[in-house]
């Protein structure tokens, strides 16, 4: 008879009162709006209530990792979700905002403790995001919700 492994894993419930902040990133707006609607539905429809969800709008994606990190460290969340749209232009700017901003979130998960959800589209073209903002390859805000709900059950069966 073999040794039964510990198997954890996270549902897509939310915790009673868990509590939720977005950082999403003006910049190309048109796009990250609809990154905000469905992650905000995709929330609600899996029991987060609207008095524990806080959204902070921050300038683009360069500036996400900060707003993330001083939300992180406000105690007003269990888990981030960090929404934005960055398109390549004609020079190298988007490599470093993006870069930044990927490298940015994923420290402020490790130094928080908190999960944070990457919902921030690096594409390169507005066709790319148009299609990934609500279209036919999905919504990356609704996902990175999902992600978010997940990662807070996950964290709360790991213990
Ligand atoms: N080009 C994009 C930006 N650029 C703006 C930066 O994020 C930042 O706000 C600025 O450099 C001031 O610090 N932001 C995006 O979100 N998407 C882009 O395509
Ligand atoms: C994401 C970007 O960096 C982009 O908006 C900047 O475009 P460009 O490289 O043409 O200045």
């Amino acid at each position: 008879m073999s040794a039964s492994h510990t198997l954890l894993s996270g549902g897509l419930t939310a915790p009673a009162g868990s509590r939720f902040g977005i950082v999403v990133g003006r910049f190309n707006d048109f796009i990250s709006e609809r990154l905000l609607a469905a992650a905000i539905d995709t929330l609600r429809r899996h029991g987060v209530a609207e008095s524990d969800l806080t959204v902070a709008w921050a300038p683009g994606a360069f500036e996400l990792p900060l707003a993330a990190k001083r939300l992180a460290a406000s105690g007003r969340v269990d888990a981030l979700i960090a929404l934005g749209c960055v398109i390549r232009g004609a020079t190298p700017h988007f490599d470093f905002v993006a870069g930044e901003c990927a490298k940015g979130l994923s420290s402020v998960a490790l130094g928080s403790g908190l999960p944070v959800a990457f919902g921030v589209l690096t594409v390169d073209s507005i066709e790319q995001a148009i299609e990934r903002a609500g279209t036919k390859a999905g919504n990356k805000g609704a996902d990175a919700a999902l992600s978010a709900l997940e990662m807070v059950n996950l964290l709360a069966a790991i213990g």
